[in-house]
């Protein structure tokens, strides 16, 4: 924020939709006419929000725009642009709404409405270090953020990170404070020896109710926890740490990159558990990697090497697993660094074209799983599974 408020910020720029455009060589200066007291505090002020750390949003912005020129020039008087010219029409109605009040007030009003975001935002940088770094989370899904990155680990290494529904909430949770954090960039890894082996299996019993409210509750459920992906407005990174099943394979389909160990396999074995597609995959995996390689995996459950993933464009990278973690985050750091708004306007207008049939597709694929659920097929591939693990 600091950044964009720096010396190439200047009220008179707003970003497109109101928000700051930075101007080359915008000159801060303050009308010689301020009397030197307020003159002072006035400038003390346009510095001061050079310094905020925190973007204060549009609407702050265009109040601050309206006061800085009301406490220059006095009311508005310049002519009001055209319906089409967005950034200067918001510009124009902000300092036209303030009429003719004084300068004296509207340089008052601007200070302190600086001193007050400036101590607003000094109190949130005093949480005790590393305080921030920790965020809300559980035990079984940890989320921390800084240097610009929330991340959000899956952390149930003893079931290989399957995902139970309180999991699922949680990741769901998890991403929408993400979506409003001040990151730049999100990112989904698992902790221990695998990514994520998919569902919890035991799911289908734990969710409460007769066999009809489990397939009504998990279907929400899965509707909404896929619909985070799908609308997650920030740069969204997998680092896959380790093998994946399941639908924690099936939603890279919507994720920005896709970082794997060459330790990583991915597999989606669904007909094998009388169960088919989620995560947007019947969709995705056709796009991402054809027709042939997608039914591979989604039908007969093609388990793919995480080179093979790369070849078929469900991977971005492959990196050698001794050094997969130090490479990577690396790598993410310096994309972290990317400036926060330009990030996220360029990943929603690469997903805003399809967005609709995403949610179409979502709501699809929920449709036939729910009744999959109450398949003896399912239920079946679901009792093998745990009476396997009863012999041992
Ligand atoms: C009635 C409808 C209700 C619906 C409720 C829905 C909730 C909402 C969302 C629904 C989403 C549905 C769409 C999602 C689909 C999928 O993700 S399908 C894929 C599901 N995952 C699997 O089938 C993988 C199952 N696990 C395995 O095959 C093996 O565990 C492994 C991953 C290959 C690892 O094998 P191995 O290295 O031999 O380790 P294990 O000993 O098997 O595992 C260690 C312990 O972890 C437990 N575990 C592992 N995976 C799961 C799992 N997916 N679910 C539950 N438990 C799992 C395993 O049982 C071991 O536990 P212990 O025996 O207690 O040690």
């Amino acid at each position: 924020m600091a950044k964009m408020l720096g010396a190439r910020w200047c009220p008179s720029a707003l970003r497109s939709p109101l928000q700051v455009i930075s101007f080359p060589a915008c000159q801060l200066h303050v009308s010689r006419r301020a009397k030197n007291a307020d003159q002072k505090e006035f400038e003390n002020a346009v510095t001061q929000l050079k310094l905020l750390k925190k973007d204060p949003g549009n609407e702050m912005k265009l109040k601050l725009y309206a006061l800085y020129k009301q406490a220059n020039e006095g009311p508005c008087n310049i002519p009001k642009p055209g319906v089409l010219n967005l950034i200067n029409k918001a510009k124009w109605d902000a300092w036209n709404a303030l009429g003719n009040l004084p300068k004296e007030t509207a340089r008052q009003n601007y200070v302190d409405l600086v001193t007050s975001l400036s101590s607003s935002s000094a109190s949130s940088s005093q949480v005790k270090p590393g305080a921030d770094k920790e965020q809300q989370g559980s035990e079984n899904v940890v989320v921390t953020s800084e240097d610009g990155i929330t991340k959000i680990m899956l952390n149930r290494p003893t079931k290989k990170n399957a995902i139970t529904t309180q999991m699922y909430q949680e990741i769901i949770l998890a991403l929408k404070a993400a979506s409003k954090d001040d990151s730049t960039i999100t990112v989904l890894t698992g902790n221990g020896d695998y990514y994520c082996s998919g569902n919890d299996l035991s799911n289908f019993n734990t969710l409460p109710g007769e066999i009809e409210e489990k397939v009504k509750s998990g279907g929400i459920l899965l509707r909404d926890f896929v619909a985070c992906f799908i609308d997650f407005p920030k740069p969204l990174i997998a680092v896959v740490n380790g093998p994946a099943v399941g639908i924690s394979v099936t939603i890279l389909g919507l994720f920005d990159a896709v970082y794997a160990s060459d330790k990583a396999t991915f597999h989606t074995p669904f007909t094998h558990l009388g169960q088919s597609p989620e995560g947007c995959s019947s969709y995705t995996f056709p796009k991402i990697m054809g027709l042939a390689k997608a039914k591979e995996m989604l039908i007969f459950g093609k388990k793919l090497t995480a080179g093979e993933a790369c070849a078929q464009g469900l991977v971005t990278e492959v990196f050698p697993d001794s050094t997969f973690q130090t490479e990577v985050w690396t790598r993410l750091k310096a994309y972290s660094k990317i400036p926060p708004n330009a990030g996220r306007i360029s990943k929603q207008i690469i997903r805003n074209w399809e967005k609709e049939k995403l949610h179409a597709v979502n709501a699809e694929e929920v449709r036939v799983l729910q009744e999959r659920w109450q398949s003896e097929e399912f239920l079946n591939a679901v009792m093998n599974f745990f009476s396997k693990r009863a012999k041992l």
